[in-house]
Protein backbone atom coordinates (compact mmCIF):
# COMPACT_ATOMS: atom_id res chain seq x y z
CA UNK A 1 0.00 0.00 0.00
CA UNK A 2 1.63 3.11 -0.88
CA UNK A 3 0.70 6.92 0.80
CA UNK A 4 -1.43 7.87 -1.92
CA UNK A 5 -3.55 4.67 -1.87
CA UNK A 6 -3.80 4.52 1.56
CA UNK A 7 -5.42 8.33 0.96
CA UNK A 8 -3.87 9.68 4.25
CA UNK A 9 -0.57 10.98 6.13
CA UNK A 10 1.10 7.48 7.48
CA UNK A 11 1.66 7.67 11.31
CA UNK A 12 5.20 5.21 11.23
CA UNK A 13 6.75 4.26 8.17
CA UNK A 14 9.63 1.71 7.96
CA UNK A 15 11.29 0.86 4.40
CA UNK A 16 13.71 -1.70 3.86
CA UNK A 17 14.86 -2.68 6.98
CA UNK A 18 17.36 -5.17 6.76
CA UNK A 19 18.67 -6.64 10.34
CA UNK A 20 21.33 -9.46 11.03
CA UNK A 21 22.53 -10.84 14.19
CA UNK A 22 25.74 -12.75 13.20
CA UNK A 23 24.72 -15.25 10.55
CA UNK A 24 20.75 -15.06 11.88
CA UNK A 25 19.06 -12.17 9.23
CA UNK A 26 16.61 -11.07 11.30
CA UNK A 27 14.76 -8.83 8.98
CA UNK A 28 15.42 -9.36 5.25
CA UNK A 29 14.42 -5.58 2.93
CA UNK A 30 11.13 -5.68 5.16
CA UNK A 31 8.71 -2.48 5.23
CA UNK A 32 5.73 -1.39 6.87
CA UNK A 33 3.70 1.72 6.19
CA UNK A 34 0.98 2.38 9.64
CA UNK A 35 -1.39 4.88 8.50
CA UNK A 36 -2.81 7.99 10.81
CA UNK A 37 -5.34 6.56 13.36
CA UNK A 38 -5.87 2.75 12.21
CA UNK A 39 -5.20 -0.27 13.95
CA UNK A 40 -2.22 -2.02 12.08
CA UNK A 41 -2.00 -5.72 12.78
CA UNK A 42 1.79 -7.16 12.64
CA UNK A 43 1.52 -11.18 12.72
CA UNK A 44 4.06 -13.94 11.84
CA UNK A 45 5.51 -17.38 13.19
CA UNK A 46 7.87 -17.15 15.70
CA UNK A 47 11.00 -15.87 14.78
CA UNK A 48 9.59 -14.16 11.97
CA UNK A 49 10.76 -10.55 13.23
CA UNK A 50 8.29 -8.59 14.61
CA UNK A 51 10.18 -7.80 17.64
CA UNK A 52 12.93 -7.42 15.90
CA UNK A 53 10.79 -4.39 13.66
CA UNK A 54 9.25 -3.30 17.27
CA UNK A 55 13.06 -2.59 18.39
CA UNK A 56 13.78 -0.73 15.24
CA UNK A 57 10.66 1.27 15.08
CA UNK A 58 10.91 2.74 18.61
CA UNK A 59 14.81 3.29 18.40
CA UNK A 60 16.21 0.78 20.60
CA UNK A 61 17.92 -0.68 17.72
CA UNK A 62 19.12 0.41 14.52
CA UNK A 63 18.88 -0.99 11.08
CA UNK A 64 21.60 -2.51 9.43
CA UNK A 65 19.94 -0.76 6.80
CA UNK A 66 16.39 0.98 5.64
CA UNK A 67 14.94 3.78 7.06
CA UNK A 68 11.87 5.01 9.80
CA UNK A 69 9.78 7.76 9.47
CA UNK A 70 7.18 9.16 11.92
CA UNK A 71 4.37 11.38 10.23
CA UNK A 72 6.64 12.19 7.29
CA UNK A 73 9.41 13.00 9.02
CA UNK A 74 12.77 10.51 9.34
CA UNK A 75 13.07 9.39 12.56
CA UNK A 76 15.56 10.66 15.26
CA UNK A 77 18.98 9.88 16.10
CA UNK A 78 19.46 7.46 18.21
CA UNK A 79 20.66 8.92 21.00
CA UNK A 80 17.62 11.49 21.27
CA UNK A 81 15.46 9.06 23.34
CA UNK A 82 13.37 12.24 24.26
CA UNK A 83 12.29 12.59 20.36
CA UNK A 84 11.63 8.58 19.74
CA UNK A 85 9.35 8.94 22.57
CA UNK A 86 7.65 11.86 21.65
CA UNK A 87 6.93 9.62 18.51
CA UNK A 88 6.25 6.09 19.26
CA UNK A 89 6.05 4.22 22.77
CA UNK A 90 5.45 0.51 23.10
CA UNK A 91 3.65 -1.39 25.92
CA UNK A 92 5.24 -4.57 26.37
CA UNK A 93 4.25 -7.94 27.60
CA UNK A 94 6.63 -8.12 29.80
CA UNK A 95 6.60 -4.11 31.89
CA UNK A 96 8.72 -1.89 31.67
CA UNK A 97 7.28 0.33 35.08
CA UNK A 98 9.98 0.23 37.59
CA UNK A 99 8.14 -1.75 40.48
CA UNK A 100 10.29 0.08 43.65
CA UNK A 101 9.23 3.63 41.91
CA UNK A 102 5.52 5.07 42.48
CA UNK A 103 2.92 5.01 39.70
CA UNK A 104 3.50 8.76 40.24
CA UNK A 105 7.60 8.85 39.48
CA UNK A 106 6.48 5.78 36.94
CA UNK A 107 4.62 8.35 34.75
CA UNK A 108 6.92 11.19 35.20
CA UNK A 109 9.91 9.62 34.85
CA UNK A 110 12.94 10.86 32.53
CA UNK A 111 10.73 13.89 32.41
CA UNK A 112 11.91 15.83 35.91
CA UNK A 113 13.91 17.92 34.01
CA UNK A 114 16.08 20.12 35.69
CA UNK A 115 13.10 22.01 37.60
CA UNK A 116 12.61 20.67 41.64
CA UNK A 117 10.15 17.85 41.72
CA UNK A 118 6.86 19.14 42.96
CA UNK A 119 5.42 16.07 44.87
CA UNK A 120 1.84 17.49 45.26
CA UNK A 121 2.09 18.19 41.74
CA UNK A 122 3.72 15.26 40.55
CA UNK A 123 0.58 13.45 42.37
CA UNK A 124 -2.35 15.58 40.94
CA UNK A 125 -1.42 15.57 37.63
CA UNK A 126 -0.27 11.58 37.85
CA UNK A 127 -4.31 11.34 39.21
CA UNK A 128 -5.70 13.62 36.32
CA UNK A 129 -3.41 11.46 33.66
CA UNK A 130 -4.91 8.01 34.75
CA UNK A 131 -8.39 9.26 35.87
CA UNK A 132 -9.72 8.66 31.83
CA UNK A 133 -8.59 5.53 31.98
CA UNK A 134 -10.39 4.05 35.08
CA UNK A 135 -7.20 3.69 36.81
CA UNK A 136 -8.39 3.72 40.29
CA UNK A 137 -4.71 3.60 42.83
CA UNK A 138 -3.19 5.78 44.78
CA UNK A 139 -0.67 7.34 42.83
CA UNK A 140 1.78 7.02 45.74
CA UNK A 141 1.95 3.55 45.78
CA UNK A 142 4.58 1.68 44.10
CA UNK A 143 4.13 0.59 40.77
CA UNK A 144 4.97 -3.14 42.40
CA UNK A 145 1.29 -2.93 43.11
CA UNK A 146 -0.33 -2.76 39.98
CA UNK A 147 -2.52 -5.42 37.97
CA UNK A 148 -1.24 -6.33 34.56
CA UNK A 149 -4.08 -4.40 33.20
CA UNK A 150 -3.56 -1.48 35.46
CA UNK A 151 0.15 -1.86 34.75
CA UNK A 152 -0.46 -1.30 30.86
CA UNK A 153 -2.78 1.50 31.42
CA UNK A 154 -0.30 3.56 33.16
CA UNK A 155 2.47 2.83 30.40
CA UNK A 156 -0.48 3.88 27.68
CA UNK A 157 -1.18 6.87 29.73
CA UNK A 158 2.38 7.54 30.28
CA UNK A 159 3.34 7.64 26.46
CA UNK A 160 0.42 9.75 25.53
CA UNK A 161 0.95 12.35 28.29
CA UNK A 162 4.64 12.66 26.42
CA UNK A 163 2.78 13.51 23.10
CA UNK A 164 3.28 10.05 21.12
CA UNK A 165 0.25 9.72 18.94
CA UNK A 166 1.62 5.86 17.75
CA UNK A 167 1.45 3.54 20.10
CA UNK A 168 2.92 -0.27 20.00
CA UNK A 169 1.05 -3.14 21.62
CA UNK A 170 2.95 -6.27 21.55
CA UNK A 171 0.97 -8.83 22.65
CA UNK A 172 -1.04 -7.21 24.85
CA UNK A 173 -3.53 -9.64 26.03
CA UNK A 174 -1.08 -12.52 26.50
CA UNK A 175 -1.60 -11.64 30.40
CA UNK A 176 -4.89 -10.70 30.51
CA UNK A 177 -8.33 -12.76 31.48
CA UNK A 178 -11.49 -12.09 29.20
CA UNK A 179 -13.02 -9.08 31.15
CA UNK A 180 -9.61 -7.45 30.73
CA UNK A 181 -8.86 -7.80 27.46
CA UNK A 182 -12.45 -6.51 26.61
CA UNK A 183 -11.88 -3.74 28.72
CA UNK A 184 -8.46 -3.04 26.59
CA UNK A 185 -9.98 -3.14 23.54
CA UNK A 186 -12.58 -0.90 24.77
CA UNK A 187 -10.01 1.71 25.57
CA UNK A 188 -8.08 1.02 22.29
CA UNK A 189 -11.65 1.89 20.29
CA UNK A 190 -11.98 5.19 22.43
CA UNK A 191 -8.02 6.30 21.12
CA UNK A 192 -8.60 5.37 18.25
CA UNK A 193 -11.58 7.78 17.62
CA UNK A 194 -9.25 10.56 19.57
CA UNK A 195 -6.72 9.69 16.81
CA UNK A 196 -4.17 7.40 17.96
CA UNK A 197 -2.46 4.85 15.62
CA UNK A 198 -2.34 1.67 16.72
CA UNK A 199 0.67 -0.96 16.08
CA UNK A 200 -1.06 -4.35 17.44
CA UNK A 201 1.52 -7.67 17.66
CA UNK A 202 -0.83 -10.78 18.65
CA UNK A 203 -0.66 -14.24 18.47
CA UNK A 204 -4.64 -14.85 18.46
CA UNK A 205 -5.83 -14.13 15.03
CA UNK A 206 -9.64 -13.57 16.53
CA UNK A 207 -8.05 -10.53 18.24
CA UNK A 208 -6.55 -8.99 14.73
CA UNK A 209 -10.63 -9.37 13.43
CA UNK A 210 -11.57 -7.52 16.17
CA UNK A 211 -9.93 -4.50 16.47
CA UNK A 212 -7.54 -3.84 13.49
CA UNK A 213 -8.37 -2.43 10.04
CA UNK A 214 -4.94 -3.49 8.53
CA UNK A 215 -2.57 -6.38 8.68
CA UNK A 216 0.64 -7.30 7.66
CA UNK A 217 2.24 -10.74 8.00
CA UNK A 218 6.04 -11.27 7.83
CA UNK A 219 7.23 -14.43 7.43
CA UNK A 220 11.06 -15.98 7.59
CA UNK A 221 12.00 -12.34 8.02
CA UNK A 222 10.34 -11.17 4.73
CA UNK A 223 7.24 -8.59 4.44
CA UNK A 224 4.36 -11.57 2.74
CA UNK A 225 1.09 -9.16 2.43
CA UNK A 226 -0.55 -6.15 3.84
CA UNK A 227 -4.06 -6.31 3.16
CA UNK A 228 -7.25 -4.96 4.64
CA UNK A 229 -8.59 -7.25 7.81
CA UNK A 230 -11.86 -7.50 6.27
CA UNK A 231 -10.21 -8.82 2.67
CA UNK A 232 -8.26 -11.68 4.19
CA UNK A 233 -9.86 -14.80 5.52
CA UNK A 234 -9.03 -16.16 8.75
CA UNK A 235 -7.50 -19.43 6.61
CA UNK A 236 -5.53 -16.97 4.29
CA UNK A 237 -4.01 -15.52 7.08
CA UNK A 238 -2.65 -18.49 8.54
CA UNK A 239 -1.52 -19.88 4.79
CA UNK A 240 0.55 -16.51 4.50
CA UNK A 241 1.96 -16.88 7.79
CA UNK A 242 2.63 -20.51 7.42
CA UNK A 243 3.48 -20.58 4.05
CA UNK A 244 1.62 -23.22 3.42
CA UNK A 245 -1.86 -24.53 2.90
CA UNK A 246 -3.84 -26.76 5.02
CA UNK A 247 -4.70 -24.58 7.85
CA UNK A 248 -4.64 -25.91 11.24
CA UNK A 249 -6.10 -28.60 13.74
CA UNK A 250 -5.55 -28.72 17.15
CA UNK A 251 -5.68 -32.33 18.61
CA UNK A 252 -8.99 -32.46 20.84
CA UNK A 253 -9.26 -35.44 24.13
CA UNK A 254 -12.27 -37.13 22.03
CA UNK A 255 -9.59 -38.76 19.90
CA UNK A 256 -8.00 -39.87 22.80
CA UNK A 257 -9.28 -43.34 24.52
CA UNK A 258 -11.47 -42.42 27.57
CA UNK A 259 -9.32 -42.98 30.83
CA UNK A 260 -11.41 -45.17 32.95
CA UNK A 261 -12.29 -44.55 36.37
CA UNK A 262 -9.85 -47.73 36.62
CA UNK A 263 -6.90 -46.20 35.80
CA UNK A 264 -4.64 -45.55 38.66
CA UNK A 265 -4.43 -42.23 40.41
CA UNK A 266 -0.96 -40.22 39.44
CA UNK A 267 -1.93 -37.18 41.42
CA UNK A 268 -3.86 -36.82 44.49
CA UNK A 269 -4.70 -33.47 46.02
CA UNK A 270 -6.55 -33.53 49.22
CA UNK A 271 -8.14 -30.45 50.73
CA UNK A 272 -5.22 -28.35 49.37
CA UNK A 273 -5.45 -24.50 50.53
CA UNK A 274 -3.10 -22.09 50.23
CA UNK A 275 -2.30 -17.80 49.39
CA UNK A 276 -5.28 -17.44 47.45
CA UNK A 277 -7.33 -20.61 47.33
CA UNK A 278 -9.19 -22.70 49.87
CA UNK A 279 -9.94 -26.72 50.05
CA UNK A 280 -9.07 -27.80 46.50
CA UNK A 281 -9.40 -31.25 46.09
CA UNK A 282 -8.27 -33.41 42.80
CA UNK A 283 -7.35 -36.62 41.40
CA UNK A 284 -5.43 -36.96 37.98
CA UNK A 285 -5.48 -40.58 36.68
CA UNK A 286 -2.50 -41.49 34.86
CA UNK A 287 -2.91 -40.46 31.22
CA UNK A 288 -5.56 -37.96 31.98
CA UNK A 289 -5.41 -33.93 30.73
CA UNK A 290 -7.07 -31.92 33.32
CA UNK A 291 -7.95 -28.09 32.93
CA UNK A 292 -7.84 -25.76 35.45
CA UNK A 293 -9.78 -22.20 34.01
CA UNK A 294 -10.96 -19.29 36.02
CA UNK A 295 -10.27 -15.49 36.05
CA UNK A 296 -6.82 -14.53 36.68
CA UNK A 297 -8.58 -13.81 40.62
CA UNK A 298 -9.40 -17.49 40.62
CA UNK A 299 -6.26 -18.96 42.29
CA UNK A 300 -5.78 -21.12 39.19
CA UNK A 301 -2.14 -20.35 39.15
CA UNK A 302 -1.28 -20.38 42.89
CA UNK A 303 -2.97 -24.11 42.88
CA UNK A 304 -0.49 -24.96 39.60
CA UNK A 305 2.45 -23.41 41.23
CA UNK A 306 1.52 -25.39 45.07
CA UNK A 307 2.06 -28.30 43.20
CA UNK A 308 5.21 -28.12 41.04
CA UNK A 309 6.59 -26.71 44.89
CA UNK A 310 6.83 -22.97 44.44
CA UNK A 311 4.51 -21.92 46.82
CA UNK A 312 3.89 -23.60 49.94
CA UNK A 313 0.17 -24.49 51.19
CA UNK A 314 -1.05 -23.48 54.44
CA UNK A 315 -2.57 -26.91 54.57
CA UNK A 316 -3.77 -29.99 53.07
CA UNK A 317 -1.60 -33.29 51.01
CA UNK A 318 -0.02 -33.50 47.64
CA UNK A 319 1.00 -37.09 46.49
CA UNK A 320 2.49 -38.47 43.46
CA UNK A 321 1.76 -42.13 42.81
CA UNK A 322 0.41 -42.02 46.52
CA UNK A 323 3.53 -40.56 47.94
CA UNK A 324 3.09 -37.31 49.78
CA UNK A 325 5.42 -34.79 48.51
CA UNK A 326 7.22 -32.25 50.66
CA UNK A 327 5.53 -28.82 50.74
CA UNK A 328 7.08 -25.74 49.01
CA UNK A 329 10.12 -27.97 47.57
CA UNK A 330 10.63 -27.26 43.98
CA UNK A 331 13.63 -30.13 44.48
CA UNK A 332 11.16 -32.26 45.87
CA UNK A 333 8.27 -31.98 42.95
CA UNK A 334 11.17 -33.00 40.58
CA UNK A 335 12.31 -36.26 42.22
CA UNK A 336 8.79 -37.11 42.77
CA UNK A 337 8.63 -37.19 38.91
CA UNK A 338 6.31 -33.53 38.39
CA UNK A 339 7.46 -31.38 35.75
CA UNK A 340 6.50 -28.06 34.88
CA UNK A 341 5.92 -24.87 32.57
CA UNK A 342 5.91 -21.94 34.75
CA UNK A 343 4.19 -19.04 34.64
CA UNK A 344 7.00 -16.63 34.12
CA UNK A 345 9.22 -18.00 31.84
CA UNK A 346 11.93 -15.54 31.87
CA UNK A 347 12.37 -16.15 36.04
CA UNK A 348 11.57 -19.68 36.27
CA UNK A 349 11.70 -21.24 33.35
CA UNK A 350 14.81 -20.36 31.88
CA UNK A 351 19.07 -19.16 32.13
CA UNK A 352 18.84 -16.83 29.59
CA UNK A 353 22.89 -17.66 29.20
CA UNK A 354 23.06 -20.95 28.54
CA UNK A 355 22.45 -22.19 25.52
CA UNK A 356 18.87 -24.21 24.20
CA UNK A 357 20.80 -27.45 24.73
CA UNK A 358 21.51 -27.37 27.88
CA UNK A 359 18.10 -25.28 29.21
CA UNK A 360 16.84 -28.55 28.16
CA UNK A 361 18.72 -30.44 29.72
CA UNK A 362 18.89 -28.65 33.02
CA UNK A 363 16.01 -31.16 34.48
CA UNK A 364 18.46 -34.45 33.66
CA UNK A 365 21.78 -33.31 34.59
CA UNK A 366 21.96 -36.01 37.22
CA UNK A 367 20.89 -38.73 34.63
CA UNK A 368 22.90 -37.54 31.54
CA UNK A 369 26.09 -36.98 33.84
CA UNK A 370 27.80 -35.71 36.94
CA UNK A 371 27.34 -31.80 37.57
CA UNK A 372 28.67 -29.79 34.06
CA UNK A 373 30.40 -32.79 32.46
CA UNK A 374 27.46 -33.70 30.48
CA UNK A 375 29.47 -35.09 27.47
CA UNK A 376 28.89 -32.74 24.64
CA UNK A 377 27.62 -34.65 21.92
CA UNK A 378 24.50 -35.93 24.38
CA UNK A 379 24.27 -32.37 25.16
CA UNK A 380 24.07 -31.76 21.26
CA UNK A 381 21.56 -34.46 21.34
CA UNK A 382 19.16 -33.32 24.07
CA UNK A 383 19.06 -29.78 22.06
CA UNK A 384 19.27 -31.52 18.69
CA UNK A 385 16.19 -33.14 19.45
CA UNK A 386 14.55 -30.26 21.11
CA UNK A 387 14.49 -28.55 18.03
CA UNK A 388 13.26 -30.82 15.87
CA UNK A 389 9.99 -32.17 18.62
CA UNK A 390 9.26 -28.66 19.24
CA UNK A 391 9.73 -26.71 16.35
CA UNK A 392 11.76 -24.43 17.92
CA UNK A 393 13.38 -21.91 15.21
CA UNK A 394 17.41 -21.19 16.10
CA UNK A 395 20.57 -21.32 14.53
CA UNK A 396 21.59 -24.42 16.42
CA UNK A 397 21.33 -26.24 19.83
CA UNK A 398 24.61 -24.14 21.17
CA UNK A 399 22.43 -20.58 20.56
CA UNK A 400 21.98 -19.05 23.72
CA UNK A 401 18.30 -19.04 24.43
CA UNK A 402 18.77 -15.47 25.55
CA UNK A 403 18.70 -14.61 21.74
CA UNK A 404 15.57 -16.52 20.65
CA UNK A 405 12.37 -15.00 19.83
CA UNK A 406 9.85 -15.09 22.61
CA UNK A 407 7.72 -18.17 21.01
CA UNK A 408 10.83 -19.83 20.95
CA UNK A 409 12.05 -19.44 24.18
CA UNK A 410 8.18 -20.84 25.65
CA UNK A 411 8.89 -24.11 23.58
CA UNK A 412 12.10 -24.63 25.35
CA UNK A 413 10.63 -24.36 28.14
CA UNK A 414 8.43 -27.42 27.49
CA UNK A 415 11.06 -29.60 26.32
CA UNK A 416 12.76 -28.80 29.48
CA UNK A 417 10.11 -29.62 31.43
CA UNK A 418 9.31 -32.97 29.36
CA UNK A 419 13.47 -34.02 29.24
CA UNK A 420 12.77 -35.96 32.30
CA UNK A 421 9.88 -37.92 31.91
CA UNK A 422 7.73 -36.21 34.02
CA UNK A 423 4.76 -38.72 35.58
CA UNK A 424 2.69 -35.54 36.21
CA UNK A 425 3.12 -32.47 34.01
CA UNK A 426 1.64 -28.89 35.40
CA UNK A 427 1.67 -26.58 32.50
CA UNK A 428 0.82 -22.66 33.37
CA UNK A 429 -0.30 -21.25 30.29
CA UNK A 430 2.05 -23.55 27.59
CA UNK A 431 0.85 -21.53 24.77
CA UNK A 432 1.32 -18.25 25.69
CA UNK A 433 3.50 -15.79 23.16
CA UNK A 434 3.48 -19.17 20.35
CA UNK A 435 2.02 -18.99 17.25
CA UNK A 436 -1.19 -20.70 15.62
CA UNK A 437 0.92 -23.22 14.34
CA UNK A 438 3.03 -23.91 16.86
CA UNK A 439 0.41 -23.80 19.23
CA UNK A 440 -0.82 -27.03 17.26
CA UNK A 441 2.57 -28.95 17.87
CA UNK A 442 3.03 -28.00 21.50
CA UNK A 443 -1.18 -29.35 22.34
CA UNK A 444 0.58 -32.30 19.93
CA UNK A 445 2.89 -32.96 22.84
CA UNK A 446 0.51 -32.41 25.12
CA UNK A 447 -1.48 -34.94 24.07
CA UNK A 448 1.28 -37.91 23.09
CA UNK A 449 2.29 -37.22 26.85
CA UNK A 450 -0.86 -38.40 28.55
CA UNK A 451 -1.09 -41.17 25.87
CA UNK A 452 2.28 -42.77 27.21
CA UNK A 453 0.39 -42.53 30.83
CA UNK A 454 1.39 -38.81 32.28
CA UNK A 455 -1.25 -37.20 34.38
CA UNK A 456 -1.32 -33.19 32.90
CA UNK A 457 -2.49 -30.16 34.48
CA UNK A 458 -3.34 -27.67 31.98
CA UNK A 459 -4.04 -24.60 33.57
CA UNK A 460 -5.31 -21.83 30.78
CA UNK A 461 -8.25 -19.88 30.00
CA UNK A 462 -7.49 -20.81 26.06
CA UNK A 463 -10.27 -22.63 24.12
CA UNK A 464 -7.87 -24.61 22.46
CA UNK A 465 -5.87 -25.55 24.83
CA UNK A 466 -8.68 -26.86 27.28
CA UNK A 467 -9.85 -28.88 23.83
CA UNK A 468 -6.89 -31.15 24.86
CA UNK A 469 -8.32 -31.81 28.23
CA UNK A 470 -10.29 -34.75 29.92
CA UNK A 471 -11.41 -32.65 31.74
CA UNK A 472 -12.09 -28.89 32.97
CA UNK A 473 -12.27 -27.35 36.32
CA UNK A 474 -13.15 -23.76 36.55
CA UNK A 475 -12.13 -22.33 39.42
CA UNK A 476 -13.90 -18.88 41.12
CA UNK A 477 -12.17 -16.77 44.02
CA UNK A 478 -10.42 -19.63 45.29
CA UNK A 479 -12.67 -22.68 45.31
CA UNK A 480 -13.38 -25.24 42.40
CA UNK A 481 -16.98 -23.93 41.60
CA UNK A 482 -17.42 -26.11 38.35
CA UNK A 483 -16.64 -29.13 36.72
CA UNK A 484 -16.74 -30.14 32.83
CA UNK A 485 -16.48 -33.36 31.30
CA UNK A 486 -14.97 -33.54 27.22
CA UNK A 487 -18.47 -32.06 26.05
CA UNK A 488 -17.69 -28.56 28.02
CA UNK A 489 -19.40 -25.47 25.48
CA UNK A 490 -17.41 -22.27 24.86
CA UNK A 491 -20.62 -20.69 26.68
CA UNK A 492 -20.74 -22.88 29.79
CA UNK A 493 -17.80 -22.63 30.22
CA UNK A 494 -16.95 -18.48 30.10
CA UNK A 495 -20.19 -18.24 32.13
CA UNK A 496 -18.45 -20.47 34.90
CA UNK A 497 -14.97 -18.56 34.77
CA UNK A 498 -16.74 -15.21 35.00
CA UNK A 499 -19.18 -16.69 38.01
CA UNK A 500 -22.45 -16.42 36.40
CA UNK A 501 -22.87 -20.21 35.55
CA UNK A 502 -26.44 -21.87 37.28
N1 LIG B 1 19.82 -10.49 20.20
C1 LIG B 1 19.72 -11.43 19.28
N2 LIG B 1 20.78 -12.18 18.92
C2 LIG B 1 20.68 -13.13 17.98
N3 LIG B 1 19.54 -13.46 17.32
C3 LIG B 1 18.45 -12.75 17.64
C4 LIG B 1 18.47 -11.72 18.63
N4 LIG B 1 17.21 -11.22 18.72
C5 LIG B 1 16.44 -11.88 17.84
N5 LIG B 1 17.19 -12.80 17.19
C6 LIG B 1 16.72 -13.71 16.13
O1 LIG B 1 16.03 -12.95 15.15
C7 LIG B 1 14.91 -13.68 14.66
C8 LIG B 1 13.66 -12.82 14.79
O2 LIG B 1 13.32 -12.73 16.16
P1 LIG B 1 12.10 -11.86 16.70
O3 LIG B 1 12.23 -11.81 18.19
O4 LIG B 1 12.06 -10.56 15.98
O5 LIG B 1 10.86 -12.76 16.27
P2 LIG B 1 9.30 -12.56 16.58
O6 LIG B 1 8.60 -12.54 15.26
O7 LIG B 1 9.10 -11.40 17.48
O8 LIG B 1 8.93 -13.92 17.30
P3 LIG B 1 7.89 -14.28 18.54
O9 LIG B 1 6.55 -14.41 17.93
O10 LIG B 1 8.38 -15.60 19.03
O11 LIG B 1 8.01 -13.19 19.57
C9 LIG B 1 14.86 -14.97 15.45
O12 LIG B 1 15.44 -16.00 14.66
C10 LIG B 1 15.71 -14.70 16.67
O13 LIG B 1 16.33 -15.87 17.14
Amino acid sequence: MNEAAAGGTLAAAARNITKRYGKTVALNDVGIEIRDGESHALVGRNGAGKSTLVSILTGLQAPDSGEVAFFGRPAPALSDREGWRRNVACVYQRSTIMPALSVAENLFINRQGKTVISWPKMRRQSAELLEPFGVDVDVTKPASELTVEQRQLVEIARALSVGAKFIILDEPTAQLDGPAIERLFERLRALQDTGITFMFISHHLEEIYEVCQTVTVFRDARHILTAPVNELGRAELVDAMTGEPGGLSVPSAADRPNVGQKATVALTLRDLSGDSFTGVSLEARKGEVIGLAGSASSGKHQVAETIYGLRKPTSGVIEVDGRKVKPGSVVDALRHGIGCVPRDRHHQGLVLGLSIAENAALTVMGKLGPAGLVPPRQLASVGGSAIASYDIVASGAEQPVSDLSGGNQQKVVMARALAGDPKVLVLINPTAGVDVKSKESLLGVVDRVARTGAAVIVVSDELDDLKVCDRVVVMFHGEVAHEFGRDWTESALVAAIEGVAE
